[in-house]
């Protein structure tokens, strides 16, 4: 693996009496789409929010370019690098396009402010496909196009490290094609990205590797193909023991 970004060790959350996550462990490669697979309530989403900082790990350690973001809170984190899309749209919907992405660069890792934050969010609202329609009020918009806004609300955070939690979910077949491209172009830029998803189109054709969780432990990694043929992880899919 070329220099990783990301390297999780030994991660474990608890809720009450259930282990969420279960000792897990992987690392992702600068410049790497690393898909997140396994089925519901495998702990998927709650890798993402122990990655993010929006909760706290049990124990395990989580390092970002080499230092531990383990115990920071979400806004150091997001300082640090990482930035996050949500599984349900969590835009403001009062609030216009340009507004929602200027606070997504709040705590970016440039800082920006003002007319600088400004022109930055209307330069990436043009680069998911939102070019014209900046002014809109979140609540005129279609699905995709919210989803298209908080795409670019995450990279007005500067992120080394982009979180895309079901990004692709809800999605009719002709959006499906235009995400997974946006996705591709903007990894093609060299963003680094984990993506949870339950699309295995999409999967199949942007990961080249995938980590796949079952109950709350790491049960595959690899190669995406070699990770998909394997009868542990249909099983796990199918519900079979
Ligand atoms: N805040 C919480 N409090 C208690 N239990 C939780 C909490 N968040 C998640 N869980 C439980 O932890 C387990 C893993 O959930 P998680 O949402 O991480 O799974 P997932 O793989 O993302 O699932 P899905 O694909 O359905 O989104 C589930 O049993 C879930 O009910």
């Amino acid at each position: 693996m070329t220099r990783p970004i990301l390297q999780i060790e030994g991660l474990r959350k608890v809720f009450g009496g259930l282990v969420a996550v279960n000792d897990v462990s992987f690392s992702v490669a600068e410049g790497e789409l690393l898909g997140l697979i396994g089925p519901n309530g495998s702990g998927k989403t709650t890798t993402m929010n122990l990655i993010s900082g929006a909760l706290p790990a049990t124990a395990g350690t989580i390092r970002l370019d080499g230092s531990p973001i383990t115990g920071l809170t979400a806004a150091a984190i997001s300082r640090a690098g990482v930035a996050r899309t949500f599984q349900l749209v969590r835009i403001l919907p009062g609030m216009s396009a340009v507004e929602n992405v200027i606070a997504g660069g709040v705590y970016s890792r440039a800082g920006r402010w003002g007319p600088e934050a400004e022109t930055r969010a209307r330069e990436l609202l043009a680069r998911v496909g939102m070019e014209g329609r900046s002014d809109l009020p979140l609540s005129a918009m279609t699905y995709i196009d919210q989803k298209r806004v908080e795409l670019a609300r995450a990279l007005a955070a500067d992120p080394r490290l982009l979180l895309l939690d079901e990004w692709l979910a809800g999605l009719n077949p002709a959006e499906l094609q235009m995400a997974i491209s946006l996705i591709r172009s903007i990894h093609a830029e060299g963003m680094t990205i984990i993506m949870v998803e339950h699309v295995m189109d999409a999967i199949r054709s942007l990961c080249g590797r995938c980590v796949v969780m079952n109950s709350g432990v790491r049960i595959g990694e690899g190669a995406t193909a070699d990770v998909l043929a394997d009868p542990q992880v249909m099983a796990a899919y199918l519900g079979e023991d």
